[in-house]
């Protein structure tokens, strides 16, 4: 992968315009060898980077923000009490139409470990790692409302604890699960979230987040059209929708999220999921997973801590696995996206399955008008009831977790095997407080 500002599309190569006021021909205005629009010319190589046109999902996305214009009762989620004016807010100007932004959204180390950090194009991102950004995705007011209602609700959401060596610990942020299906989901749906985390707090989506729910679907829905072979079927042919949002509220820059996965059991296999930032802009982290994380689990039989406690277990460690994979050469395996203020990531599979991520503490995080130091995070899920009533149950009679392999296949022959391509995923024990060394493949057909 190259990191210079250069482009390739269509097979041409486009070097890197002399940063200089006028162009080789003494304009000022320079047309985009790709989206053909004028470009002051100091500025060509930022355009090309981060917000030309003719990346795919460009007019895509403008049509999404033209049709929540058009149809607002559009019905993403089964939230109700959407009005049409309530999507009628001013657009505020989308990413691929600041030509000549100069910011830089995504950073890779250009080398190993400790090395320099450089930015890449949006269009890289999503070419190396199964995850892009969109920014500025909802209307500009109502991101600032829902951010604005959120923070004011967030005193009263619940802070998780974790359990390490015999220790509790409280967890650096506050949660809450915002349900976006008004009660309809049945009985084993809403023990999933028990699944999600032993300490539910969940409520009901108010209206704000109703609406940000419904954009948030189209915008997964159109975006998933590009690779709907990699989706897992049921989200295939505009099948996702968000059946709820896990809410993250971090006070200051010492409120932070360990390297994790996302739990599979309650979300299925190749789950895709949609996070939205708003205030104040933090470092979002992905790596890709070390194998031997796995290995260890399955080796041994010894159950992976829940939550927290997996989290920071892995949290130590995830920069040395980093740098020891040396996956393909020039392959990206650590990428920092720079989440401002209404920024959707959407993580398609296999994110879950082989990438960690994390939002790292950090001392200087500068100051949002409306939160101040404080972020939100909302991610929208899809629950798969289907999922987590075929976890088996362990030896201590809970539900056992549902894990992707990265270095193990099933058996050859079995049924596994067969059937689940190149991903192997097993079941293990998840008692925080001792395994019972309960492991076995997936065998689902
Ligand atoms: O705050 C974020 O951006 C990420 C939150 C997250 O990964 C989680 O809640 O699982
Ligand atoms: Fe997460």
């Amino acid at each position: 992968m190259s990191l210079k500002r250069r482009r390739t599309v269509a097979g041409v190569t486009h070097e890197p315009a002399p940063s200089a006021a006028a162009g080789p021909n003494g304009s000022r205005f320079v047309n985009c060898p790709v989206c053909g629009r004028s470009i002051a010319y100091p500025l060509i190589n930022s355009h090309l980077d981060t917000a030309c046109t003719a990346s795919a999902e460009g007019p895509q996305l403008a049509k999404v923000a033209q049709d929540q214009r058009q149809d607002p009762a559009n019905t993403g989620s089964s939230c109700t009490g959407g009005t049409p004016q309530d999507t009628k807010q001013p657009q505020t100007t989308q990413w691929w139409q600041q030509s000549g932004a100069q910011k830089s959204l995504v950073l890779v180390p250009s080398g190993g470990k400790g090395s320099k950090k450089v930015p890449i194009s949006l269009e890289e991102l999503r070419r190396e790692v199964p995850c892009e950004l969109v920014e500025n995705v909802l209307p500009k007011e109502l991101a600032n409302n829902l951010l604005t209602q959120l923070i004011t609700d967030a005193p009263t959401w619940h802070r998780g604890q974790w359990i390490m060596f015999g220790k509790t610990h409280a967890a650096p942020r506050t949660s809450c699960y915002y349900s976006l299906s008004n009660g309809q989901e049945g009985t084993e749906e809403s023990n999933d979230y028990k699944d999600v985390s032993p300490l539910v707090d969940r409520r009901d989506a108010p209206a704000d987040l109703c609406k940000a729910a419904r954009i948030i679907d189209d915008v997964v829905r159109r975006l998933g059209t590009r690779m709907d072979a990699d989706l897992a079927p049921r989200d295939r042919n505009g099948g996702w929708s968000a059946s709820y949002a896990l809410a993250n509220h971090y006070a200051d820059g010492q409120e932070a999220v360990g390297a994790h996965a996302d739990r599979l059991t309650p979300l299925g296999k190749r789950p895709t999921i949609a996070s939205l930032s708003l205030g104040a802009t933090r470092t979002f982290r992905l790596k890709r997973a070390d194998p031997t994380e796995t290995a260890k689990d399955a080796a041994s039989g010894s159950a992976e801590a829940k939550g927290e406690e997996r989290r920071q277990d892995i949290e130590g460690s995830a920069g040395d696995s980093a740098a020891r994979m040396g996956s393909a050469a020039g392959a990206i395996n650590s990428v920092d996206l720079s989440l401002e203020h209404n920024t959707l990531v959407i993580m398609w599979p296999p994110t879950q399955e082989e990438w960690r991520h994390e939002v790292p503490r950090s001392k200087k995080v500068s100051q949002h008008p409306i939160s101040g130091h404080a972020r939100i995070n909302l991610t929208f899920r899809r629950l798969d009831p289907a999922s987590a009533a075929r976890a088996p149950l362990c030896r201590c009679g809970n539900q056992a977790m549902l894990k992707a392999s990265l270095n193990r296949r099933p058996p050859a022959g079995g049924q596994a095997a067969v059937h689940s391509g190149q991903q192997g995923y097993y079941f293990a024990c998840d008692n925080t407080k001792g395994s019972c060394g309960f492991w076995r493949w997936d065998d689902e057909a």
